[in-house]
């Protein structure tokens, strides 16, 4: 492994339900467990609605799981209230698809940058500038960019800023939620090289949401495939072409193939609304393979001997 085995965080049993307005249930995570490891880029990969953005505004604490524990070094996080939930945010970080709205247009980028290390009193106000150089230099922004504001700047540029801004509590764990997907081809590369550089300098464990399967296959370490709030596959990034549940398989046939840059087939039917989860398998109704066993019992998540884990009881471990 690119990556050492020691835990960082353990998503444990993670169940979000939401109240909707109607008063029924709309079940976002259905039963999550994952677990990153330092240096690891875990991707989550799944069709829009499945639950992504759900589970790691859990993990953020931006949402109070309805069941399960998640544990950073062992602490269920979930838990934690007031000066300690606080305190233990400085640990995990996130940068998302659009920072412009993160930003305050009128505040300029050195104290964007430092903010987070004013709110937790790290540094004093006659720092922030050298500081923000510092953090500018890792995100291979020029040192001018600290006296700039946010609105005169490309998506790139932003979007370093944001990361800069993420690892200025130098934290754990960094959570990109589509965090590269607003940006042209060649600077999502670079914004990903870099991200590849500074895990490395610092090994930082990522979580790296993202609907381009080619682009998750060529960074993540481990991709966990998602539908309809399960983990239905986990499977190494550089082995995605090999997914075996049935669901995988055809989201890789319903995008871009990744070699030749064409579109082959479309997934049929609807994903089923989460307001009504069904019994059993929860791609049943647009599984090819189904059978009587898959209406009747949700199939757990199997590790086989080769690190792959697949929830499917057509496929033996
Ligand atoms: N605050 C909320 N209240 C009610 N329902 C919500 C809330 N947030 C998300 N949902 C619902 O939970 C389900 C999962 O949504 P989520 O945003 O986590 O999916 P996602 O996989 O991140 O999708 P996308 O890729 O489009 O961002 C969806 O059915 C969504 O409508």
């Amino acid at each position: 492994m690119p990556f050492e085995m020691e835990k960082v965080l353990e998503i444990s049993h993670i169940v979000k339900q939401f109240l909707v307005p109607d008063g029924r249930s709309l079940t976002a995570c259905d039963d999550v467990s994952l677990t990153l490891y330092k240096g690891e880029t875990l991707g989550i990969v799944g069709e829009s609605g499945c639950g992504k953005s759900t589970l790691v505004k859990t993990v953020m604490q931006l949402y109070a799981p309805t069941a399960g524990a998640i544990y950073h070094r062992g602490v269920d996080i979930t838990k934690l209230k007031g000066e300690a939930a606080r305190q233990n945010r400085q640990h995990i970080q996130m940068v998302f698809q659009d920072p412009m709205q993160a930003f305050n247009p009128k505040m300029k980028i050195q104290d964007i940058i430092c903010e987070p290390l004013r709110n937790f009193a790290i540094i004093k106000r006659n720092q922030v500038e050298e500081k923000a150089k510092e953090l500018l230099r890792i995100v291979e922004l020029s040192e001018e960019f600290a006296e700039r504001y946010p609105g005169n700047m490309s998506g790139g540029q932003r979007q370093r800023i944001a990361i800069a801004r993420a690892l200025a509590l130098e934290p754990e764990i960094l959570v990109c939620d589509e965090a590269t997907s607003a940006l042209d081809v060649s600077v999502q590369e670079r914004v990903v090289k870099l991200l590849v550089k500074i895990q490395k300098e610092k090994q930082l464990s990522i979580i790296f949401i993202c609907h381009d399967l080619a682009l998750v296959s060529k960074l993540c370490h481990r991709v966990a495939v998602m539908y309809l709030g399960n983990i239905v596959e986990i499977l190494s990034g550089d082995a995605i072409l090999e997914a075996k549940h049935p669901y995988t398989k055809a989201l890789l046939r319903s995008v871009f193939s990744l070699k030749c840059k064409e579109e082959i087939q479309l997934l049929d039917g609807e994903v089923p609304s989460p307001l009504d989860l069904p019994q059993g398998c929860p791609f049943q109704d647009r599984c090819v393979e189904c059978r009587g066993i898959c209406r009747q019992e949700k199939p757990v998540l199997k590790l086989n001997s080769d690190g792959h884990s697949i929830a499917c009881h057509l496929i033996s471990a």
